[in-house]
């Protein structure tokens, strides 16, 4: 049996703007007064989507979500025709408006956490969609994220889709963003890294001062009982909560793991070493720890670049390669670092540069806008066919992208009711190319 890691990318949706709705993600707020350019952000995307695809990985891409989010709107008490409900919303309510029109489920590093058949008692793959409970836009997401990966892996027999977990602070869940997998083969059972940002129940646990750590422990531990792994295949670490107050929202801000390479950075970790060493414990097999010192790249450089952000691939020719944001290329530090990785004799061989400014603006990098499913052969051929990248879904996406998308948008465009169809009459078309059958609730 051969296995693989795919990649599933969020293909960006009609409404990608800069709200500034997400605090502690100092890309995010700063950028807020921006336009974006949606149909820009989406060609990024495929193209580094695609790009992967041609070097012979597995890649999927997962379809966006519907937005403006009306049934929230009404939710919340605004009514009337559609046109209503947003002019309403935009008159006495326009964070609220922005916050339902937000196009950020195209970062499927949040859309859930996902162990691989190898590592789980009942021998299938788990899917949790992430509740996204610390942010408002982001906590909208789950139920159509749980359609959306049922449509895409949409074999019972092979995949196990749960639901997101209760909707309390107590259990907030950010997904693969907080969630790395180390393994000798990809078929072989790993040891799953689960990175929280605080303890909910243990009030004398430590936490960060200034912004939110968004994934708790209980949340990590829930994800890992669903999901049937042993725990000598879990290791729970804490993020540094001052790397949380410095900007790091994510874990997948400081630290990114494939196979046996765990790179990040010097301050990533509460209690490294011991963490370590219970990885080596638990993971018979060469390892890498590729630590990045703070005298080499500082945290702000490595918040502003992403240089952790960036995806580590495993070719078919078994040579690993990072896929980085060309932000890393226009940051001295981190170019330089990047260079000086190549030379250290690890698996690391290639780095490939990738101009994702668009989702870049709004804190996520390369590694943010995909989500890892390990797979079989058997798994693979399960998948949902018309969600995998090849030329001809290339093709597709890109002329529905020209089709349907504005090269500009700004937060007071989001208050013409004209986005509605726009954006209905695009998703209804994409379920038709990506044959997902009724997911968005305007097709029920
Ligand atoms: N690191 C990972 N895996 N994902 C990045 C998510 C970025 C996203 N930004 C936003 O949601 C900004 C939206 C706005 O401000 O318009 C977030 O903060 O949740």
């Amino acid at each position: 049996m051969k296995h693989f890691e795919a990649n599933f990318d969020g293909l960006v949706g009609p409404t990608h703007n800069y709200a500034g709705l997400s605090f502690g993600n100092v890309a995010s707020l700063s950028n807020a007064a921006l336009a974006s350019n949606p149909k820009a952000a989406a060609k990024q995307g495929l193209q580094k989507a695609k790009a992967l695809a041609d070097m012979g990985m597995v890649q999927g891409m997962l379809a966006p979500q519907e937005r403006p989010d009306l049934y929230t709107l009404r939710r919340i008490g605004f009514s009337g025709s559609d046109a209503n409900v947003i002019q309403q919303a935009a008159k006495e309510a326009p964070m609220l408006l922005n916050a339902c029109c937000s196009a950020s489920s195209m970062w499927t590093a949040n859309a859930a956490t996902v162990s691989p058949s190898a590592d789980t008692r009942d021998g299938k793959l788990h899917f949790t969609p992430a509740n996204l409970v610390d942010k408002l836009h982001r906590s909208i997401e789950p139920l159509t994220t749980g359609r959306i990966l049922t449509a895409t892996f949409n074999d019972p027999h092979y995949f196990h889709h749960h639901s997101h977990l209760p909707e309390h602070n107590s259990f907030g869940d950010e997904g693969a963003a907080n969630h790395t997998r180390l393994c000798k083969e990809y078929g072989h059972a790993g040891v799953e890294l689960f990175v929280y940002g605080q303890e909910a129940t243990n009030p004398s646990a430590p936490k960060p001062q200034k912004y939110p750590a968004r994934q708790t422990l209980e949340a990590s531990m829930a994800v890992a009982r669903l999901h049937q792994l042993e725990e000598d295949n879990c290791v729970f670490i804490q993020q540094n909560p001052d790397v949380i107050d410095q900007g790091v929202f994510h874990n997948d801000v400081i630290a990114v793991g494939n196979q046996n390479v765990l790179f990040y950075h010097e301050q990533a970790f509460l209690n490294t070493q011991h963490k370590i060493d219970e990885i080596k414990r638990k993971l018979d097999t060469e390892l890498y720890f590729i630590e990045v010192p703070t005298a080499k790249v500082s945290i702000n450089d490595a918040v502003k670049s992403y240089l952790f952000n960036t995806q580590i691939i495993t070719l078919p020719s078994g040579e690993m390669v990072i896929v980085a944001p060309t932000d890393c290329q226009e940051n001295p530090a981190v170019f330089a670092y990047l260079n000086e990785l190549l030379t250290l004799n690890t698996p690391i061989k290639q780095v490939l540069y990738f101009d994702v400014k668009q989702s870049m603006q709004n804190g996520g990098g390369p590694a943010c806008l995909r989500l890892r499913v390990a797979m079989n052969d058997m798994e693979v051929a399960a998948v949902n066919q018309h969600t995998l990248m090849n030329e001809g879904l290339f093709g597709r996406l890109n002329t529905w992208v020209d089709k349907h998308y504005r090269d500009r948008l700004t937060t007071a465009d989001l208050a013409d009711p004209q986005l509605i169809n726009e954006s209905r009459t695009a998703l209804d078309e994409l379920t038709q190319i990506m044959k997902l059958g009724s997911v968005y609730l305007f097709q029920r």
